[in-house]
């Protein structure tokens, strides 16, 4: 299982937090992460944690790139609703490459919790590959 852990300046603690609550459960899967995201959850679990380039810097576009190729089986990106973002269009384009993909996305804390959860019990197998795009 492939999870990918994303957010923005303003959500980052919230994101080390989940990653704290949870880190029993993260342990079991293979951590992607933007570039800062991941240090910091790095760096307050110790867990494992690929890191792609900072958000602004291509990072969202590089996971984006794992969507498209069917690599990633869950996003959790906690978005800044009331901070502009320099890099918006990478943005916008992860979040629907998650639905042409069927990749559950979560982007605020309370669905995060819950898909974390439901992962935990086996519920997160939503992709049906190639299906989405015929093949
Ligand atoms: O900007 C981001 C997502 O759009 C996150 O990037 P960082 O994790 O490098 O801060």
């Amino acid at each position: 299982m492939n999870v990918a852990l994303i957010a923005h300046d303003n959500k980052k603690d919230d994101i080390v937090n989940l990653a704290i609550a949870y880190q029993n459960i993260l342990k079991n899967v293979n951590l992607f992460a933007t570039g800062t995201t991941g240090l910091r959850i790095h760096e307050a679990t110790g867990l494992p944690v690929h890191r792609f380039q900072s958000g602004p810097y291509g990072g969202d576009q590089q996971i984006g790139a794992m969507i498209a190729n069917d690599e990633m089986d869950l996003v959790i990106f906690l978005r800044d609703p009331l901070t502009a973002q320099p890099h918006d269009p990478d943005i916008t384009a992860l979040l629907r490459i998650c639905d042409v993909h069927n990749v559950p996305v979560a982007t605020n804390l309370a669905t995060a919790e819950a898909l974390v959860r439901a992962m935990e019990q086996g519920l997160v197998d939503f992709k049906p590959r190639g299906l989405e795009t015929g093949r």
